[in-house]
């Protein structure tokens, strides 16, 4: 009970800090205040009245977006299992003029005000398991919402895997109580109906779960020394049905498949050669 409440407070937090950070506030909460609960102006809140993208699929008229965000630029969300080679793709293409590259906030999961709810989740899932997901969609959430600073952004993953595959894995597998994924998947319902989180591309680096395993074991995080091959080859299932066989959950972007269990050098000409294909989103 005591547990229940905490994380209900903690829900609260987050979206306290969220809503402050850009000025904007939900139904929810009735009227549009910032932190102070002083009364913003109306041109504070902007909802978004059309955004004529063709390749999104996704509907964002009336969703709140953050001031100032120019919906203009291109946003590819790199995904993958965990050691793919997300991270390296995105230093490749972080070399290229007018690309932003923004990669997963891994740093925060693993401190967040001296704690590390990365570790704790590995050690126990089901205790745990609701405080990182619900830190990490913050996290994910405030890097979508990010001002963008070039016509193009990458970045690693989304808010939308990060509960397609990492929760549903969590819940499908027996971890993760069923209140905690219903309060999970209330607040993931609530922000990507309320609040504009466009995509243009998904570009997904397929590799073997082996491979994963072997680039984890050489990566050598601390928190990951835990992680079994069955564990990749759950994530790998979850991501296979939801981007190739598309039979799971809805797909916010087109998909871009680059096979990726090829050495570096080969990596590197994979990228070269899907550069245009990448780009395109831009053009959309
Ligand atoms: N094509 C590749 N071949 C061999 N090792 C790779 C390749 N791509 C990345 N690595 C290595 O594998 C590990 C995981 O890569 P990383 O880019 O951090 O993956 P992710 O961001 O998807 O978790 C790192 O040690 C990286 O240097
Ligand atoms: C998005 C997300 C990630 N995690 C875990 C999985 C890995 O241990 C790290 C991310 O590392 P990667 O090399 O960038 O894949 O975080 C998680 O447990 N839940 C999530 O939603």
């Amino acid at each position: 009970m005591l547990v229940a409440a905490g994380h209900v407070r903690l829900l609260f937090r987050c979206v306290r800090h969220v809503f402050a950070k850009y000025a904007v506030a939900p139904s929810l909460f009735g009227a549009v205040r910032h932190n102070r609960g002083i009364e913003l102006p109306a041109g504070s809140v902007r909802r978004i009245q059309s955004r004529a993208r063709s390749g999104t699929q996704h509907f964002t008229t009336g969703k709140l977006v953050r001031n100032g965000v120019d919906n203009k630029a291109a946003v590819i969300c790199i995904e993958g299992n965990i050691a793919s080679g997300k991270t390296t793709c995105l230093e490749y293409f972080s070399k290229t003029s007018n690309i932003e590259v923004l990669t997963e906030p891994v740093s925060k999961w693993r401190n967040v005000r001296g704690h590390n709810p990365l570790a704790l989740m590995y050690q126990d899932p089901e205790r745990w398991g609701i405080t990182l997901q619900t830190y990490v969609q913050l996290t994910l959430l405030d890097r979508h919402m990010l001002a963008r600073s070039s016509p193009v952004r990458m970045m690693e993953r989304s808010i939308f895997s990060a509960k397609y595959i990492f929760v549903e894995n969590l819940f499908k597998s027996g971890k993760m109580p069923e209140v905690d994924y219903a309060v999970l998947s209330e607040w993931f319902d609530w922000l990507t109906t309320n609040i504009s989180i466009p995509v243009d591309l998904i570009v997904y680096l397929q590799t073997s779960p082996q491979t994963c395993h072997e680039r984890l074991e050489q990566r050598c995080r601390e928190e990951e020394k835990v992680i079994p091959l069955e564990y990749l080859e759950s994530i790998h299932q979850l991501y296979e049905d939801w981007l190739i066989k598309q039979s799971s959950s809805p797909l916010p972007a087109p998909v871009l498949v680059i096979p990726a269990d090829y050495d570096l050098q080969k990596m590197l000409h994979q990228y070269e050669e899907n550069r245009d294909k990448i780009l395109a989103a831009n053009n959309l």
